[in-house]
């Protein structure tokens, strides 16, 4: 019988993308739920990306989100602003452009000169866990009925995505091998971050400039695993290969990308890779002079924040050193790993502040 994962999105220079029919771990039987268990686990083992389909949320659903985001990001830059992101530790709000550079850069003063020279050509909307004290959303509910409507619209997204967030993390744990639950515990507080992503339509001058200029700089993702929604309309999203190129991981009508990120990894032992990426201009033709806007949304999610995340059971021999196969990273809490991480990307942050 053909496996779950029988479709491949993307395969190029030994870079293999599955693509996942999801319904059959929601709603199939014990054994239709285990083949998509294991197909999940070997993408995120083999390649660290994975696109899925009938993953359980409509896409009317997802065209109201990329509706408000569209809406949002039209506003005036003085209403945008007045949304401003501020620090690592709250991680909401509005990020304009040149405010992030992602790249694989770890030094902050490194990043400030990059951003400087070639800043992501991006502006974002950060959103974070309603109810948290000290750091509520910044939300544009009183500025009018749109901002209104911008408002519920994310928060019932957020809590959507958690959701389907719970299920691939038990996809993953009886892939592995794990009881099916055995990341429950660590992913229901929810401490996770939606991320509405804009670039804006750039003349093809700013990429010839010869300045590296990209809309998302190459990077990791930060935590367990984020939930990528592409438009629709315009790629760009690239893959690096195990061969060092970047591949184009192009939209794909009704399909979300999944990606694991570097907490995954460390706390997979490195049996779940966590995969460079980065977006350029979409592929065009050689007339084309302006580059259309693309829009994306992430879900990067996080273990939860009071979680000390080491090695899981059966990743690794105990007593051995990292080369025979024993624990390759010291333990480390999820909030504090985070913070240290955004705080090492964005500008204007104080260096002090790097503790959650
Ligand atoms: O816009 C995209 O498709 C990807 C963005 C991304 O990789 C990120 O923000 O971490
Ligand atoms: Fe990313």
């Amino acid at each position: 019988m053909a496996p779950a994962a029988a479709e491949t999105a993307v395969s190029k220079d030994g870079l293999s993308l599955p693509l996942i029919d999801f319904s059959g771990f929601l709603h199939g039987n014990e054994k239709e739920k285990m083949e998509v268990a294991k197909a999940m686990f070997d993408a995120f083992k083999n390649a660290g990306f994975v696109y899925i389909k009938n993953y359980g949320i409509s896409s009317e659903t997802v065209a109201n989100v990329f509706g408000n985001s569209a809406n949002f990001f039209g506003r005036p830059n003085e209403e945008k602003d007045q949304l401003a992101w501020t620090t690592p530790q709250a991680n909401r709000g509005y990020a304009a452009p040149g405010r992030e550079k992602t790249t694989m850069v770890e030094d902050a003063d490194k990043v400030d000169a990059l951003i400087a020279q070639s800043p992501d050509l991006k502006e974002t909307f950060e959103i974070g866990r309603e109810g948290v004290a000290g750091h509520p959303n910044q939300w544009p509910d009183k500025m009018d009925e749109k901002g209104v409507d911008f408002t519920n619209t994310m928060k019932g997204f957020f809590l959507t995505c958690k959701d389907l967030y719970i299920n691939v993390m038990r996809s993953i744990a009886l892939g592995m091998g794990l009881d099916e639950h055995y990341f429950d515990e660590y992913s229901d507080a929810g401490d996770n971050n939606l991320r509405l992503l804009h670039y804006p339509p750039q003349h093809r001058s700013v990429f010839e400039s010869g300045k590296n200029a990209v809309r998302t700089g190459r990077h990791t993702d930060y935590g367990s695993i984020t939930l990528l929604f592409q438009d629709g309309k315009n790629g760009g999203l690239q893959v690096r290969s195990p061969q060092g190129t970047f591949i184009d991981a192009p939209p794909i009508p009704g399909t979300i990308v999944i990606n694991s990120g570097d907490l995954m990894a460390r706390w997979s032992n490195e049996t779940i890779k966590s995969t460079e990426h980065q977006v350029v201009e979409p592929p065009h033709s050689e007339d084309v002079e302006v580059y259309p806007a693309r829009y994306s949304i992430a879900y990067f999610c996080n273990p939860n924040f009071d979680k000390f995340i080491e090695a899981i059971p059966g990743t690794y021999v105990e007593g051995k050193s990292a080369e025979e196969g024993g624990k390759k990273y010291p333990g480390i809490n999820s909030g504090d790993y985070l913070v240290q991480r955004l705080a090492a990307t964005f500008k204007g942050v104080p260096r002090y502040q790097t503790t959650y």
